[in-house]
């Protein structure tokens, strides 16, 4: 069966094509600035010439078929015919407390999603776009939702509560729901398979930091606590988000400032973070080379996240009365040296020791960077969001055939 995973952004559209007898990826992309004036296909068939288009996309309907038309173009496609396309695999970020795991996509599950965009205003409506253009250009193809938020579900209360009035959480459902999950699920499963050891014995502790950023307390392969919350926002410092904060800020400053609800959650989501401090760029490779060259807003932004994000592993260790595994993914966790090192050295009183050699090498494997004498595991394994989403559509698919059948 070829699946074809869709990860929808409000103007972007990146996407991956299996093969799930091998679970081999036959093509990956990324369509950006859908809406603007020139939007970009950049297209990279599995062993081939990668290629980037340059063209008129105003909305997600057109990213689809033109990646559609891409995956069977003579000369860069993979497939001879859009038919054979077996089913769609779509991210979606928020469900809520609706969807405990994935689910075929029907007009239920359509108007769930929609329910929650007020809870994943600037996530939602853009993987319901992406859902919508997949229906419009292959109608007869199951499509299966995979949420960011569906491994969280078993947080206890007292993880999942935030200490305001219940009526909230009554009528609005407002609580941590938390994100990430496809990749916290993923690394901690191949954490225990690298190390070989029963997922249930294993206290871990997944810290999956890219342009967004998270940490999981995994308990008996399951998700106790997680740093983000009702939204992406809270926890880590990250690219462009804030985190955490005195929530007294916000009403202070729309009061100071003169704030309307969009341009708060907009300084906070788009204009903090790493940004923010650095005065220079959301990403780590450009705020490590400023630290380098002795620039102080990016040697402050730089200690900032490590002191957020090594306090969020203490209370994690805390929280679950010890740590055996730490592991490091997306892409800071999986590249970037000196965050891995500059964390780990402040973690000795937890019996951390990681080897400066094996923190130094590069590699798409998963890996081991802690000395034979550490007393937690620290691993580096880089995730795989996709293939979650690819198996979890192809199970559902094939269920689905076989109930019908
Ligand atoms: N070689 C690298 N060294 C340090 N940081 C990196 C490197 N490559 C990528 N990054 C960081 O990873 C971020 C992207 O992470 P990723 O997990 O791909 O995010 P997203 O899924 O949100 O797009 C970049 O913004 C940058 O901060
Ligand atoms: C939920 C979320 O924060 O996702 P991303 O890291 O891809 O922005
Ligand atoms: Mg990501």
């Amino acid at each position: 069966m070829k699946i074809l995973v869709i990860n929808a952004g409000s103007s972007s559209l990146k996407y991956q094509l299996y093969d799930m007898t091998t679970e081999a990826v036959l093509a990956k992309g990324l369509v950006e600035r859908i809406g603007m004036d020139s939007s970009i296909l950049n297209h990279e068939p599995t062993g081939g010439q990668e290629i980037s288009e340059v063209s008129e996309i105003l909305e997600h309907t057109t990213a689809i078929r033109k990646v559609l038309d891409m995956l069977v173009h003579k000369e860069h496609g993979v497939l001879q015919s859009v038919d054979e396309i077996q089913a769609v695999g779509h991210r979606v970020v928020h469900g809520g407390e609706a969807f405990k795991g994935s689910a075929i996509v029907t007009q239920e599950a359509k108007s769930e999603i929609r329910r929650l965009f007020d809870l994943a205003p600037l996530h939602n409506p853009a993987c319901m776009m992406g859902i919508s253009a997949a229906e419009i250009n292959m109608p007869n193809v199951p499509q299966v939702v995979v949420f960011d938020t569906a491994f969280h579900q078993t947080m206890p209360e007292k993880a999942y509560l935030y200490a305001i009035p219940r009526v909230l959480y009554k009528k609005y459902r407002v609580r941590r729901y938390g994100f990430h999950g496809t990749s916290h699920y993923y690394v901690s499963q191949k954490a225990a398979e690298f190390l070989n050891r029963p997922l249930e014995d294993l206290k871990i502790i997944t810290c999956h930091i890219g342009n967004g950023g998270s940490l999981t307390a995994i308990q008996n392969g399951e998700s106790v606590d997680t740093s983000m919350g009702l939204t992406p926002l809270e926890g880590l410092m990250m690219g462009t988000r804030s985190g955490d904060l005195d929530p007294a800020v916000v009403p202070f400053v729309m009061n100071k400032e003169d704030l309307t609800i969009n341009e708060v959650n907009s300084m906070l989501n788009k204009h903090s973070g790493l940004l923010a401090i650095s005065g220079v760029s959301s990403d780590m490779r450009d705020i490590t080379d400023g630290m380098a060259a002795g620039e102080p807003n990016s040697t402050l932004a730089f200690e900032m996240y490590e002191y957020r994000l090594r306090k969020y592993i203490g209370s994690y260790a805390a929280a679950m009365n010890g740590v055996d595994v730490i592991v490091f993914t997306a892409g800071v966790g999986e590249n970037s040296v000196v965050v891995r090192q500059r964390v780990c050295e402040n973690l000795s009183y937890l019996g951390v020791d990681v080897d400066e050699a094996l923190n130094a090498v590069r590699s798409r494997e998963p890996r081991r960077i802690s000395t034979a004498n550490s007393k937690v595991e620290v691993l580096v394994i880089p995730t795989n969001e996709e293939l979650v989403i690819a198996r979890d559509t192809f199970r559902l698919v094939q269920e689905q055939n076989s109930t019908n059948s």
